[in-house]
């Protein structure tokens, strides 16, 4: 893992893991953005270029923050944003090629989907509005001819409806904020889906999330937020593996604990163990594949019961926590 490739300008305290972006739709420059006495963003710089980007962190890490930067909703207080070269503040060309998703967008429910993008075509001054709105319906697999209103519309739809009318006047480049929020799984599969087509036609989609899982078969680099700050940036296996390699603790329910946690350790599969009662133990792993991989086998093949495996700081706080305060993590004073 090298940190300070060329996705990151020089300074910059994220790790660094996989390819850079090419040619940037996007380039942020040692951002901050104070929100009232909140510092939300801190010496942030990144560039996306075409293809899907993840913006990863939990509650309160930024990405709202960054996203509306991004569109030029919001002032820096410190550093640049470029959108195609532009400032996404002040020129209307970068606003132009540019579609955006918030997460809590109100539809209005009594139109039906193509008049509701209609009016988003008319507001980006399309001349063709309403065969723009059947032709962007079309894009997100919706049928523009569907007249029912969009309260009738289940989550996944209403999501595509969003998606649709942030695509109507073309944009090169999409931001969603966690477009993926609350749907089923098929919903989810579907809006992976859209959002892949999309990449592949070359434009750059920046999508929110704070579940790694959900971005992971979607997205070609995470770029990953914690309190602020840019802490981590590479293609998802990379941060998978960034996140797996942490040490891990579980509790794991059986009726032998001192005997189980002697096998484990004789195994290799953890490198510490406590017991807690009568029947449990926590231990400790910095292998955790190979930990879920092999614990079951283990505990068997010593004639052990194995009742249950609990995560005990499987949270994406914890783990973000742990990328900003973990010994793995390059800083400026150690580069
Ligand atoms: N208008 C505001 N005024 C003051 N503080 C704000 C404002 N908006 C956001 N914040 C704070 O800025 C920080 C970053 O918020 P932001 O919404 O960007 O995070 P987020 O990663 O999008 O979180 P979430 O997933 O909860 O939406 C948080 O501490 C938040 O409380």
């Amino acid at each position: 893992m090298s940190a300070g490739s060329d996705a990151m300008s020089a300074g910059s305290d994220a790790i660094s893991a996989g390819s850079a972006a090419a040619s940037p739709s996007v380039a942020v420059e040692r951002v901050s953005a104070q929100l009232g006495d909140v510092v939300a963003l801190w010496d942030v710089s990144a560039r996306v270029g075409p293809g899907i980007t993840a913006l990863l962190g939990p509650n309160g890490a930024g990405k709202t923050t960054l996203v509306r930067l991004v569109c030029g909703l919001l002032p820096a207080s410190q550093g640049t944003v470029r959108v195609g070269g532009r400032d996404p503040r002040s020129d209307h060309e970068a606003r132009r090629g540019l579609g955006y998703v918030p997460e809590a967008q109100a539809l209005i429910d009594r139109l039906d989907a193509r008049r509701f993008v209609r009016l988003a075509a008319i507001l980006h001054g399309r001349a063709d509005a309403d065969a723009a709105a059947a032709a962007a319906l079309e894009q997100v697999l919706l049928d523009p001819d569907d007249r029912r209103p969009l309260r009738t519309y289940s989550k996944g739809m209403r999501q595509r409806v969003k998606l649709a009318n942030a695509l109507v006047h073309d944009p090169t480049l999409l931001v969603l904020d966690e477009p993926l929020n609350g749907l089923d799984p098929t919903q989810r599969h579907h809006m992976s889906d859209l959002l892949r087509r999309l990449g592949d036609e070359g434009r750059a989609v920046i999508l929110s999330s704070h579940v790694l899982a959900e971005v992971e078969p979607l997205a070609e680099r995470v770029l990953v937020l914690s309190a602020g700050r840019l802490v981590a940036e590479g293609d998802p296996a990379a941060i998978r593996e960034l996140l797996d390699d942490r040490p891990h603790r579980l509790r794991l329910g059986t009726d032998e604990p001192a005997r189980l946690g002697a096998a484990l350790l004789d195994a290799g599969l953890i490198t510490g163990a406590r017991v807690l009662t009568a029947t449990s133990l926590q231990v400790e792993t910095t292998t955790i594949g190979a930990f879920r991989t092999r614990v079951a086998t283990t505990a068997r093949d010593r004639g052990l019961r194995l009742s249950e495996v609990v995560p005990l700081d499987d949270d994406l706080e914890s783990v973000f926590r742990y990328l900003v305060d973990g010994g793995t993590m390059r800083t400026r004073e150690s580069l």
